[in-house]
């Protein structure tokens, strides 16, 4: 997967949280190819931290984070939002090709916040024309429960910003249905996805059981909440549902649809878009030398094939 970077690192794990704060060139072994490799770190534009797992990862005692089984981790930062933008722009595309030509179909979970605005680059070229918008299903990994016009509704934020400016087929949009409860809508998406699985739209994890989406793209807030699981809420424990409310959200508006850890952890690809210093404590939490004892939702978070974090580089500032 190409990207802007001048320089392809490789990581395990645990050289991760040292290896992430230096400035002089350091070495590291991959794992997979058990061959040392020795670099130069080139600044923040465009450097890539790759951490490659080859064991089940993360076992979190008594949630649900436990099942995934995540083979790759990519830490990704860029001197800019615009260039963190592009790069997005083409691993998307990239992916769409990927899944449409071995799939036939590309499923795309979205997040509302932040996370539209850096998807700007797909609408223009060449990623406009070149990207096989008919094969797209797209849905979202967490709603507010207010009506499709409300200026809180995810859907309307994707839209206004990304999905009226591109030949997605309205019938593979599945935004949640308005009319309903929490309760109703989180029910109502849950059996949609449920049918998408029997139509062989949407994958199932063979490992998991739970729907498998080809790419999510995640946003989180500065508390490190991710869609709408937020820390220390129950809802991060559910590991039977696909699809659950919340009507206490600690940020408004505080009825919601969320998908659950199990499902977000059963994507093949999960991309983690996360800009501006006032998120960086949450980076550091999941990705540097963190004492908090406390696990935040965003250090729930995994993927059954590649997790790849995008940051800027004042989210990364204190890693
Ligand atoms: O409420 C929400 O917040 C998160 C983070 O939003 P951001 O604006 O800080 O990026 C978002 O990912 C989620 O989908 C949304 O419902």
């Amino acid at each position: 997967m190409a990207s802007t970077s001048s320089a392809s690192l490789t990581f395990t794990t645990a050289s991760l949280r040292s290896s992430v704060r230096r400035t002089t060139p350091f070495h590291c072994t991959s794992q997979r190819s058990g061959s040392s490799i020795g670099f130069n770190r080139l600044g923040f534009r465009g450097v890539r931290f790759h951490c490659l797992k080859t064991t089940t990862a993360y076992s979190m005692a008594g949630t649900a984070a436990a099942v995934a089984t995540e083979k790759k981790k990519r830490v990704e930062v860029f001197d800019t939002e615009e260039d963190l933008a592009a790069s997005l722009a083409k691993y998307t595309a990239d992916l769409s090709d990927k899944f449409g030509k071995e799939r036939g179909s590309f499923t795309v979970v979205l997040s509302g916040g932040s996370l539209i605005k850096s998807l700007r680059k797909l609408v223009e070229p060449p990623y406009i024309d070149s990207i096989e918008w008919g094969k797209w299903h797209v849905f979202w990994v967490d709603e507010r429960v207010v009506p499709k016009d409300h200026v809180d509704s995810n859907y309307k934020l994707a839209y206004d910003g990304f999905l009226s400016k591109v030949p997605i087929l309205p019938g593979h949009v599945y935004a949640i249905n308005d009319s309903l409860s929490a309760e109703g809508a989180a029910e109502d998406y849950e059996t949609c996805l449920k049918h998408l699985v029997q139509s062989n739209i949407l994958a199932t994890s063979s490992a998991t059981g739970f729907p498998k989406f080809d790419l999510m793209l995640l946003g989180m807030g500065p508390d490190g909440h991710v869609a709408s699981l937020f820390p220390g809420h129950p809802l991060c424990k559910e590991n039977e549902k696909w699809v659950t409310f919340i009507k206490d959200s600690p940020k408004p508006p505080p009825e919601r649809i969320t998908f659950t850890f199990p499902v977000i952890n059963s994507a093949a690809y999960n991309a983690l878009v996360i800009c501006g210093a006032g998120k960086a404590g949450p980076v550091q939490a999941a990705l540097g030398n963190s004492q908090n004892s406390n696990v935040l939702p965003v250090q729930m978070v995994s993927a059954e094939e590649e997790f790849t974090w995008f940051l800027d580089k004042e989210a990364a500032s204190k890693l």
